[in-house]
């Protein structure tokens, strides 16, 4: 069984899993964003060549490749720098905001320090010192600088002013903008997006570009006749469902063919299984990702739909564990919240018989976020599933 297993062969279904664990290093082109990739091209010459500076924000759902399409472009400038003399003074800074921590003191240190290439204190000094280390190094460089998920920075006070002092600043610096709060520029201040450039809009793909997206995994990470045509159009009809996700397109083929491993074929049923695992997934992701006494009053709407008497469940747990609680109208916040994050749904707003509004919760799938909220509050330092009063 092992040595079958570590041999592969009779019923294998995946050729390369690399092509979907990292698509690109595979993808030598990426269809449907070819558009969007000249432009920036363009733009980038006319930077390097020309010194004309620039700055873009692409914009665009979840899973429509944006990501995709800026690390593609930074590998290729990196690629053309070994051909072209001109590229060898660029210095490309790729930065995802949110991984980095958000703040505008921990995004510009970051950049300074990939463009110095030195070590830069994360605290202690101020955004100006920063500005000041970048534009001396410009003296010898130019910097492209990537600010993925840059809603993260934005939405943060003084965010947009770090923008506004790289755009604006003398030095030369181009900046490439990612984000996927397509309401971002809300959150900027007038003098911020006025020096800001175009932003560039990466639409949904529908459900026949992502069968085509799909096939190109298939091609190059699936042996032949371990799939078929309707295989990947169901994949892709439900992924195009869910705002034309390619990303969770791609990890229900990429599941699909893990589970149909031994087979040697594809079926309906894998996929079907692969989406259960997928949503379950998903749904353990958003709980763990929720702030503290998010967790607590989702745990209290698993006992009541009542809200109020959630609230008094909550009340009582905070208590036990030496927090203070929330008052009601915040945690009646929360719960709006939590139903528009997907996790549980508000089911009747009306009036009771004093003339308030009530409100009942239905939680769909109580098993599930019960164990997706066991798991992560194993990750909280100090508080076990049993301290919540396991009914
Ligand atoms: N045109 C495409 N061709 C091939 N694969 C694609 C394409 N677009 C997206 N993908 C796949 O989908 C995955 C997700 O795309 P990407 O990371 O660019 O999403 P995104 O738009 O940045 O979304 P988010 O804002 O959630 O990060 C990629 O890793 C890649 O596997």
């Amino acid at each position: 069984m092992i040595r079958e297993a570590l041999k592969g062969g009779k019923g294998e279904v995946i050729k390369d899993p690399k092509v979907f664990i990292e698509p690109l290093t595979v993808f030598t082109d990426i269809p449907f964003r070819e558009d969007i990739l000249r432009d920036t091209a363009i733009a980038v010459r006319y930077f390097v060549k020309n010194n004309v500076k620039f700055s873009t924000l692409f914009l665009g759902l979840t899973g429509t490749g944006k990501t995709f399409v800026t690390k593609y472009m930074y590998n290729e400038i990196e690629e053309v720098s070994k051909e072209d003399p001109e590229y060898k003074d660029v210095r490309q800074v790729y930065v995802n905001c949110r991984e980095v921590g958000g703040t505008p003191q921990a995004v510009l240190s970051v950049i300074t320090e990939r463009v110095t290439s030195g070590i830069v204190p994360r605290h202690g000094i101020n955004l100006g010192e920063y500005m000041e280390k970048i534009k001396n190094s410009m003296r010898t460089w130019r910097a492209l600088i990537y600010l993925d998920e840059v809603d993260t920075l934005v939405k943060r006070r003084g965010g947009d002013i770090v923008l506004y002092q790289l755009l604006r600043s003398d030095a030369n610096i181009s900046v490439i903008m990612i984000s996927n709060d397509i309401n971002v520029r809300d959150y900027m201040e007038p003098r911020v997006l006025s020096s800001l450039g175009p932003s560039v809009i990466f639409k949904p793909y529908d459900a026949e570009q992502l069968k085509f997206i799909l096939s190109k995994y298939a091609e190059y990470g699936l042996h032949i006749g371990t799939y078929n045509d309707e295989i990947l159009a169901y994949i892709a009809a439900i992924s195009a469902k869910e705002h034309g996700d390619a990303r969770k397109a791609v990890n229900l083929l990429f599941r699909a063919a893990q589970l149909a491993l031994g087979t040697g074929f594809i079926r309906k049923e894998h996929v079907d299984r692969a989406i259960v695992e997928y949503e379950q997934e998903r749904l353990l992701e958003a709980v763990k990702a929720l702030p503290f006494h998010y967790k607590l009053a989702l745990r209290s709407v698993i006992e009541t739909e009542d809200v109020m008497t959630a609230h008094k469940i909550y009340t009582d747990m905070c208590m036990k564990l030496k927090q203070r609680p929330l008052s009601y109208r915040r945690f009646s916040d929360i719960i709006s919240e939590l139903d528009m994050f997907g996790i549980i749904k508000i089911k009747i707003l009306n009036r009771g018989r004093a003339g308030g509004v009530k409100k009942y919760v239905e939680v769909e799938d109580k098993e599930k976020v019960m164990r997706a909220l066991n798991e992560t509050f194993e990750y909280e330092d100090d508080v076990s599933p049993d301290d919540l009063g396991e009914s």
